[in-house]
């Protein structure tokens, strides 16, 4: 579908990229309003992209053949978007703040949504008033997520972002595998005023299952048969929680239309709201329902998903750009980058369509970032200078929590800007007032005009938003959730499941007995076999 929009967007690319961003703006007095999008107090800003009025217009009409509208309202009306599992993608009824019903099939989904957020309020309000308490009588002073990919980066990021909401008791995350994560939190923590969540969809990811044994060991070695008191589990899969020992008033199940990168909105948040509270944590999802309400009802062309959305796509497709950074100017959200790989790259890396057929495009890009501005000390350099280009996502608050030190405020917006600014004017030598002159090896004298100049033309985009409060988070989070529907709907992807996850799991599996042999591995190629040897040596000798 599209084809011969997808073949006028790259003709209209290659007939206009010779322009660039700096003539762009110098021909555009009104540039920035017209390449902006304001929701209240966020504003995306994507004039420092190529994008013009012709190339816009083009993108619109791609995402209309493609029938984005049709897709997103099959989405919020819980149609089965997830065809290979069969299943609908109904995050967002999780935060729905109003009275109507949401259907999974001919089920109003609604009744069950508020009532399970009710009991996560209530629990997490038990625990934070210390009602629900630790077999001794004493309050939990520490909690602790035990989860991985979206059973944990979800409330990880958005705890670490909500930190100056935080009034409950400390909250820890523990994801990998490696013994030296659980380790290190368990030698720091008193198992008699801890409190784990068990946080898995499945409950038989070996990760979480692996570290919730070490945790139930842990707690059942310093207070015995009740450590079970110490364990909650947050879970679509009953029999597997009561199986761990978990009683079943300790576990908040939610629905298989959760994906699981979708799901920090549901009880796989409460960890977020034990820190935060229930009220607050109804101000994120309002916020998260704020920026659904404007991806279904705003014009396409004054819409934030859509237009973060097919920028994308433009980048992606058209430009050839393999790659987005994502730059939180905001420490808090120092997470949001692997928040987003998960996001993005779990939700569109894929080769597959809908319908079976084999893409004939690049579909969802690298994704990859820091918080700047520790980023402009390290990777900074490649994206000024580097032969690639990288599409830069900017992120940034107006206002900071910390009242006292405006000038550090300052100073990290005026680092943004700046870097937008940067990356879209480069510098050419003209600009260069002297010339540095530096003797080579043979004393001849070398000019290093070429090293100061910088090609600009760099595209960026910028979210500013006031303050990064947890209605702020909420539609930062729900607003690239859209972004990634919009690109896969557009690609013709299913953004919902994972096939491509399973293959390792499964070898994993098969790998696990045959750590620390010699032998019984004959079958596996002579890699997998030489390192199989390799490590049995080390770990004997
Ligand atoms: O919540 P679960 O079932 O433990 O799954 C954890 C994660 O594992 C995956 O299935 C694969 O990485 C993710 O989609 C999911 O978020």
């Amino acid at each position: 579908m599209g084809g011969d929009i997808w073949l006028r967007l790259a003709e209209y690319y290659k007939r206009t990229k010779a322009t660039s961003l700096v003539e762009r703006f110098d021909r555009e007095p009104a540039r920035f309003e017209d390449f902006s999008i304001t929701l209240d107090d966020m504003l995306l800003d994507y004039s420092k992209t190529s994008l013009d009025e012709t190339s816009r217009e083009l993108l619109l009409e791609l995402a209309r053949t493609t029938g984005i509208e049709s897709k997103r309202d099959a989405m919020f009306k819980g149609a089965q978007v997830n065809l290979t599992e069969g299943r609908a993608a109904l995050h967002t009824a999780l935060r729905n703040r109003g009275d109507d019903p949401v259907f999974a099939g001919t089920v109003d989904v609604m009744p069950t949504v508020n009532a399970t957020l009710k009991r996560m309020a209530e629990f997490a309000e038990d625990i934070r008033s210390g009602k629900i308490s630790a077999y001794n009588g004493t309050a939990f002073t520490d909690v602790v997520n035990i989860g991985i990919g979206g059973s944990d980066l979800g409330p990880a990021m958005a705890t670490l972002a909500l930190s100056p909401y935080h009034d409950g008791p400390r909250v820890h995350f523990v994801s990998n595998v490696d013994g030296a994560e659980i380790s290190e939190l368990l030698d720091n923590l008193d198992p008699r005023r801890t409190f784990f969540i068990i946080a898995s969809k499945t409950f038989t990811t070996i990760e979480t299952m692996t570290n919730a044994a070490t945790a139930k060991r842990w707690m059942t070695a310093a207070i015995g048969e009740s450590a079970t008191e110490h364990f909650a589990a947050v879970s679509t899969a009953f029999e597997k929680t009561a199986d761990f020992g978990i009683s079943p008033d300790r576990v908040i199940g939610f629905e298989d239309w959760v994906g699981g990168r979708y799901s920090v909105w549901g009880p796989i948040g409460l960890s977020l709201m034990i820190a935060i509270g229930s009220q607050r944590f109804s101000e994120f999802l309002e916020g998260g329902n704020e920026m659904d309400q404007h991806f279904r009802t705003a014009p396409l062309r004054d819409n934030m998903p859509v237009m973060l959305g097919l920028i994308g796509i433009w980048h992606n497709n058209i430009c050839g750009y393999e790659s987005r950074a994502i730059l939180p100017y905001d420490q808090r959200l120092a997470r949001l980058p692997a928040y987003l790989q998960q996001l993005d790259m779990e939700s569109n890396g894929k080769s597959g369509k809908v319908d079976g057929e084999h893409v004939n495009q690049h579909t969802g890009p690298i994704v990859w970032g820091e918080p700047g501005t520790n980023g402009q000390h390290a990777f900074y350099q490649f994206l000024h200078q580097g032969s690639r280009i990288v599409p830069c996502e900017f992120l940034v608050a107006a206002q900071s929590h910390e009242e006292k030190l405006q000038q550090h405020h300052h100073l990290l917006l005026a680092s943004c800007l700046a870097q937008s600014e940067a990356l879209m004017r480069g510098r050419c030598p003209d600009d260069i007032p002297e010339k540095l002159i530096v003797k080579g090896p043979s004393n001849e004298e070398l000019d290093l005009t070429a090293h100061k100049v910088f090609p600009g033309n760099r595209p960026s985009t910028t979210l500013i938003y006031r303050k990064l409060t947890p209605r702020t988070l909420g539609r930062i989070i729900a607003l690239y959730e859209h972004r990634v529907f919009v690109e896969g709907a557009i690609w013709g992807i299913n953004s919902f499941d994972q096939w491509g996850v399973e293959l390792g799991k499964e070898l994993a599996a098969t790998l696990l007995p045959l750590i620390g042999k010699e032998t019984g591995f004959e079958d596996k190629d002579s890699s997998t076999q030489g390192l199989l040897k390799t490590i049995a040596r080390l770990r004997r000798d």
